[in-house]
């Protein structure tokens, strides 16, 4: 049987639910996809289809990130489920690399926790201009003395996206309860109705870079056998049509794309902001992995040096509490790339929690860089600073 393409019907765009461990983003999620089900523009995905691997089941916790896809009635929509455990939130940037607005989840019976916060830089620094929050768990709070507390925690939660340059007092926050719209309870299925509204109208339909060459950061690779290798991800800039010469970038090789699908469905050519499957000939799937680019061939230009103006977090901010010198080696998140790389700091020799400096970095590995890409640094497991490409050198 074959399966059915996909039809652009409406403009699409990448969202996705981010914020601390336990919030409700995964909930959430799969309320999102039944409101919509019942809507009859989307297919419930069920929380445990979401977070499905044995070892998220067993915890209780997302690590992998997941797809859904949906509609509302002006748009369609790929969605993120990201983790919010502290563990992985190297891939909590894997998908937020890809977003064009997030959904922030915070539980208000908990208020901000380290990963909201994070997260919130996180998104900043990947490119992502627009939030919405989710002040979930909003069925536990009830409505008496309880309401004063929620009034904090969004005050609180507005200022933290103020600090961030999200301009905390215009960004809407709607107060949900994923677990009682996934049981059907209608005050709350309507709050998931509220917060989608508050999706299609805050967060605008981004520029799209369809002229320009081909561009995919690789967020993931499977093999289907007996085709070979697909990488997947979202298409940065350009487009890509079955039969198209494409180039990976970190594997080295040049192949042609053989089949082209979107949550499933097979499409004749994707353009910049899709969440594209890319079957790739003769590709064996260890050559590629997850940080490379697919690009049109010769169009970027790998580099390993740059210089960058470089915010390095405070000990309060979950960052380190002794200075970095020059030699100093973390890990740079670049796309969904993470590459060791080796700060040199000039003539400024020391950086202090809580300063911004300008450095130059070498890179284990080349990369497409240009100037104003966003970037986070971590090191050993947590976040430590977060910069700006400022000037590419060959
Ligand atoms: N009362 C209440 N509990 C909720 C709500 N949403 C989620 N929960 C509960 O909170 C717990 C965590 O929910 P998840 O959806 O797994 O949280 P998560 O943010 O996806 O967690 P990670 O992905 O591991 O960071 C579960 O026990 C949920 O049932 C809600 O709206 N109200
Ligand atoms: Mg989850």
């Amino acid at each position: 049987m074959s399966k059915t393409a996909y039809v652009r019907t409406k403009p699409h765009l990448n969202i996705g639910t981010m914020g601390h461990v336990d919030h409700g983003k995964t909930t959430l999620t799969a309320a999102i996809t039944k409101v919509l089900s019942e809507r009859g523009t989307g297919t419930f995905v069920p929380f445990e289809r979401i977070d499905r691997a044995p070892e998220e089941a067993q915890r209780g916790i997302t690590i992998n990130i997941a797809h859904v896809e949906y509609e509302t009635d002006t748009r369609h929509y790929a969605h993120v489920d990201m983790p919010g455990h502290a563990d992985y939130v190297k891939n909590m940037v894997t998908g937020a690399a890809q977003l064009d607005g997030a959904i922030l989840v915070v539980s208000a019976l908990d208020g901000i926790m380290p990963q909201t916060a994070e997260h919130v830089l996180l998104a900043r620094q990947v490119g992502v201009d627009h939030i919405v929050v989710a002040l979930n768990k909003a069925d536990a709070v009830d409505d008496g003395e309880d309401a004063e507390l929620t009034d904090l925690v969004e005050l609180e939660v507005r200022d933290l996206l103020s600090a961030h340059g999200y301009g905390g007092d215009c960004v809407p926050v709607v107060r949900v309860s994923g677990l009682k719209a996934l049981e059907g309870d209608p005050r709350w299925t309507a709050s998931i109705e509220a917060l989608l509204d508050a999706v299609d109208t805050y967060v605008p339909m981004p520029e799209r870079y369809l002229d320009a060459p081909f561009l995919l950061p690789v967020e993931n690779t499977f093999t289907i056998t007996g085709r070979g290798t697909v990488v997947t991800g979202a298409v940065e800039r350009g487009s890509v049509k079955v039969g198209d010469r494409v180039e990976v970038l970190g594997a080295d090789t040049e192949t042609v794309v053989t089949g082209l699908e979107t949550f499933g469905k097979p499409m004749d050519s994707a353009q910049a902001g899709d969440n594209v499957a890319l079957l790739l000939r003769g590709v064996p799937r260890d050559a590629v992995r997850r940080g490379h680019i697919v690009a049109a061939p010769g169009s970027a230009t790998p580099s390993r040096r740059f210089s960058a103006q470089v915010y390095v977090l405070s000990a309060g901010e979950g960052g380190r509490s002794t200075p970095v010198t020059t030699g100093y080696r973390p890990q740079f998140y670049i796309r969904t790339a993470d590459v060791v790389g080796d700060v040199d700091l000039g003539e400024t020799a020391v950086a202090r929690p809580g300063d911004t400096v300008t450095m130059t970095v070498e890179l284990g590995r080349e990369l497409p860089l240009e100037p104003g890409l966003g970037f986070a640094i971590r090191e050993g497991g947590r976040t430590v600073g977060a910069g700006t490409v400022t000037e590419v050198f060959s």
